[in-house]
């Protein structure tokens, strides 16, 4: 079953099972029960009721200071909206027992005001119009601040400091954006880039000559309009405040917020669709975006379909783990959900007892009488699929001669972003095929279409709401559609029929009530016009009460609430589990006490440890891969240094193969340890067998012909076989399709020729490993370090170990092998029992600190059994009664590279962090 089934299953079963709360309980286990509590808290608290009546709480309401009524036309609207939104407090309290809220910081492209000047240091504020104004207007319950555009052009200090006043009664704060980074952020790579791009309208190709459409210039603006916010933003944080960023304007503003604290809470919301990872692969800056959204604590979404795309995107993209939950990188874990958003319905259901209404309403009932009314609101953007919307509405005159004279379709169509070339080609074409229209089906006394360029206050909306019969949502695409949820609130008494594009967002939750269509298909809008006009009354109520129960029970207050909540809930989950995660290697210390030893003993693994990433293009290029690992460039002086020193033993072990350890290292002075240390060799010796007694390996075969069947079906992977082990590696194949392939091998191989077989299946990222069973870097350790002991005549115990690497689970023995804290290690001791003193030995020393005493009689003893015993060294002066290890617990330091789990006492990033850390130490020393 894939991942996603799971989680769908998962819920599903949630859903049947009652559900039991522990109200005491601070976190509940699942994220299902958690929201379910605190609606139901809500609920019995009296503060959840969608048609609650009563006057909610001033401070609550974002955006309303004292006596000003925002752009509304009446005292009654403006308690209107006041009424409307019920406050889920999240208060805690000061020191003086007063509750403070907690602060929100709402950070958009533009403000939810545009700003007039009308004089040097006068502005006029007007409310501004869009799906994302209107949702956060419902967000209540917070200490709530807008930080955006204000939406124009203002270069001197004097206008700044008056519009950032006036602005600040709102309590909107303003980014102060110049004309020409507005041009390349905003119109282009925004709206001319990105949008397209989200919609599936796809990437026109790159003409740098043309600046609306010079990829590289524009992102580099958009990156610094992200970062101009990010300062803005980080001026105006506080200390336990939310930062909810939103928007394809904003991709990169996590990352930049990041940067100043990395404390912060961050939340990123997307308006939009997230396309397939098919259509977003083709984005050139497709990885930087990724990555600066996954600095974000919580993303979210408006439906389930974008949340897989978006983590898909980040497994194909970039090959980072995907989960129901999130994704992981490097060890930060970023949730992501989809939190569809709602309406204010109650705004919409009051409205429409308001006087200004009803007078709305009667002048078009007038206005209209004896003839079907079709409704069509839209920003007049090409996603919105007006030209399609219109001809399947001539198709219906064409087809429907009867209705001709009865049905007109009202289109408003709001002007928005002008200045940009495609929308002013639309303009033309929507003008020119209402005009056709109109032309062939129009008589002296009426039109089939009305079709306005302009916007619509807020009474003439709802008016035309609530008079009209059908209402037709046909975007290509949409990241939701508040519209069609705004027609369903004010349809109680006429019960108007929805017909809605299947490509909007508000398809997965008003489909079951609508009509869904698909845009592209002109018959069929034409047929669902036809079938919708003729609607018995029946099922018309039974689809709006569908549609109604949802648009009033899912609303933009709750959308906000949930998602604040669960970023709280999110940070105060990953802040417990990063209790478990190892702290962050301490590389002042580990320099320090290795200065101060005397003969100390470095372990490091190689792949991802002493590796190059491969990042030759930098942000030109995420494609190269290596196609064998290689020593870091930078290493090589500071490996030359730390082998030569006399006090300092180096060792690499690994699960390459020989020669590949030996192409890397040969040169220098150091031990290495290949097959996860099965062969040994200083490199000034020729290699040994550190564990002979491995003879059983018929499994090998049958082995190899399951890897065979394998890599013939899954293009780019390969195998290797090694002497005791088999690894079949997919890094170079599709992951998503690597995964499964992996899975299946799994199956294949447990199933089949390993049932019986005394091996083990190790799966690393991209990989599956057969070995002969305990061969791990754990079990070899002793015996390497017995064989290096007696060849260097070590005379001083080891008092100083530093193990470093990326190694997976099984092999993460070899950390505890050394820690004199740890109790005897079980699978080690089972592996050969010879260890057995040595691992008494080392943790009892462990109680002690180091000390001469403790080194002879305490430290590690060489076992009567073949361990100790050189396998090809030919010196027979043995270290009997002599310690090897006098390693106090502040001198041992194992590390993890990019893991959080493991059983290393600290952990690095990458390896570019170990190669740092390796150059300062051979400076230092
Ligand atoms: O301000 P504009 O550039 O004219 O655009 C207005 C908004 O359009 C987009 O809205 C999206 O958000 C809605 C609410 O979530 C959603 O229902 C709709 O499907 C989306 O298209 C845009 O994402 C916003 O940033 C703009 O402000
Ligand atoms: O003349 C108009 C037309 C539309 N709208 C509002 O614009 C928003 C459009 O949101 P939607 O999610 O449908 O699409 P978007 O424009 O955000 O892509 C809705 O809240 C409408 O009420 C408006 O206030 N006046």
């Amino acid at each position: 079953m894939c991942l996603w089934m799971l989680k769908f299953s998962v819920t599903q079963n949630k859903h049947m099972l009652p559900i039991k709360y522990d109200f005491t309980s601070p976190i509940l286990t699942t994220r299902l029960e958690r929201p379910l509590r605190e609606r139901e808290l809500r609920e019995c608290n009296g503060c959840y009721n969608p048609n609650e009546d009563a006057i909610g709480n001033k401070e609550s309401d974002l955006f309303l200071s004292e006596g000003d009524s925002w752009g509304f036309t009446s005292d009654e609207e403006f308690l209107e909206v006041i009424a409307a939104a019920r406050s889920f407090s999240q208060s805690s309290e000061n020191q003086d027992g007063i509750p403070v809220k907690q602060r929100l910081l709402v950070v958009a492209n533009k403000l939810p005001v545009s700003a007039v000047r009308k004089g040097a240091d006068s502005w006029q504020l007007e409310m501004s119009v869009g799906g994302l104004v209107t949702a956060v207007l419902g967000v209540k319950g917070f200490e709530t601040r807008w930080i955006g555009w204000p939406g124009v052009n203002v270069s001197d200090e004097v206008g700044r400091r008056a519009l950032t006043k006036k602005l600040s009664e709102k309590r909107c704060i303003p980014v102060f954006l110049n004309e020409d980074i507005v041009h390349q952020y905003y119109n282009g790579y925004c709206n001319n880039i990105l949008w397209p791009h989200l919609h599936y309208l796809g990437l026109q190709p790159e003409d740098r000559l043309a600046n609306t459409r010079c990829f590289e210039s524009q992102f580099d603006a958009y990156i610094k309009a992200n970062e101009m916010f990010a300062a803005v933003v980080n001026e105006h944080y506080g200390e336990g405040d939310v930062v909810w960023c939103h928007d394809y304007h904003l991709m990169f503003l996590p990352k930049c917020l990041k940067m100043y604290n990395k404390n912060m809470k961050v939340g990123w919301f997307l308006h939009t669709p997230f396309p397939s990872s098919e259509i977003y692969r083709t984005l050139p800056s497709r990885s930087e975006l990724l990555r600066s959204i996954l600095a974000a604590d919580l993303v979210g979404f408006h439906t389930y379909d974008y949340v897989r795309h978006f983590v898909s995107a980040c497994t194909r993209v970039l090959g980072l783990e995907g989960t129901p939950e999130g994704v992981e990188d490097h060890g930060k874990f970023t949730h992501v959900a989809a939190f569809p958003i709602g309406i204010d319905s109650n705004r919409f259901i009051r409205a429409l007892e308001l006087p200004q209404v009803r007078s709305h309403i009667k002048e078009l009932q007038e206005r209209f009488s004896g003839r079907k009314v079709m409704l069509g609101v839209d920003r007049l953007d090409m996603i919105k699929g007006i030209p399609q919307k219109i001809l399947a509405f001539e198709k219906f005159l064409e087809e429907n001669p009867d209705w001709h004279n009865k049905v007109v379709l009202l289109q408003i169509a709001v002007p928005t972003r002008t200045d940009v070339p495609e929308y002013q080609k639309l303009t033309s074409q929507v003008h020119e095929i209402v005009g056709r229209i109109n032309g062939r089906f129009g008589t002296l006394t009426a039109v089939p279409i009305h079709h306005l360029d302009r916007s619509l206050d807020f009474h003439a909306l709802c008016a035309l709401y609530a008079v009209t019969d059908i209402a037709l949502v046909t975007s290509l695409r949409d990241g939701m559609n508040l519209v069609s949820y705004e027609y369903v609130a004010c349809q109680s008494s006429k019960k108007g029929v929805l017909i809605l594009s299947e490509f909007a967002g508000a398809a997965q939750s008003l489909g079951a009530g609508a009509i869904l269509v698909n845009p592209w298909n002109i018959t069929e809008m034409a047929a669902s016009i036809a079938y919708a006009l003729n609607m018995p009354a029946d099922e018309r109520e039974k689809r709006h009460q569908h549609n109604f129960t949802h648009v009033t029970t899912h609303t933009a207050q709750e959308w906000a609430e949930t998602f604040v909540s669960e970023l709280n809930h999110t940070i105060a989950e990953s802040q417990s589990t990063t209790k478990q995660v190892p702290p962050l290697f301490p590389v002042r210390t580990a320099i320090e006490n290795y200065l101060k030893s005397n003969n100390r003993l470095i372990i490091l693994g190689f792949n991802a440890t002493l590796t190059d990433s491969g990042d030759y293009l930098g942000r030109k290029s995420d494609q190269i891969k290596e196609m064998e690992f290689r020593l870091h460039p930078d290493l090589k002086q500071p490996l030359e240094k730390l082998c030569n020193d006399l006090k300092t033993t180096v060792m690499v072990i690994s699960g390459s193969d020989r020669s590949i350890l030996d192409n890397n290292f040969r040169r220098y002075n150091i031990w290495l340890a290949a097959e996860n240390g099965m062969f040994l060799r200083c490199t000034k010796e020729d290699w040994v067998t550190t564990i002979p007694e491995i003879s059983n390996m018929e499994w090998v075969d049958s082995v190899k012909h399951v890897f065979e069947y394998f890599t013939e079906r899954t293009p780019r992977s390969h195998f290797e076989v090694r002497q005791a082990s088999l690894v079949w590696n997919y890094k170079f194949a599709d992951i998503e399709f690597g995964r499964i392939q992996a899975r299946d091998l799994l199956q294949h191989l447990w199933t089949g020729p390993i049932s019986n077989a005394n091996v083990d299946v190790v799966q690393g990222g991209r990989s599956v490993e057969v070995r002969a069973a305990g061969l791990t870097k754990g079990a070899a350790i002793e015996r390497i370090l017995g064989n290096i002991v007696h060849y260097k005549r070590m005379k001083t115990p080891i008092d100083y170990v530093l193990c470093i690497g990326h190694f997976l689970g099984k092999d993460e023995d070899i950390y505890k092998f050394f820690d004199p804290e740890l109790p005897p290690e079980p699978t080690i001791m089972a592996r050969a029992e010879v260890m057995r003193p040595v691992k008494v030995a080392v943790s009892k020393f462990a109680a002690s600190k180091s000390g001469e005493e403790a080194y002879f009689t305490k430290g590690l003893r060489p076992s009567a059994t073949s361990v100790w015993q050189p396998t090809s060294y030919n010196d027979s002066s043995p270290q009997d009664g002599s310690s090897v290890l006098d390693l106090s617990s502040e001198n041992y330091f194992s590390c993890a590279v990019s893991r959080t789990q493991s059983a290393a006492r600290y952990r690095l990033g990458s390896a570019d962090n170990v190669v740092s850390f390796l150059k300062e130490l051979a400076w230092c020393s």
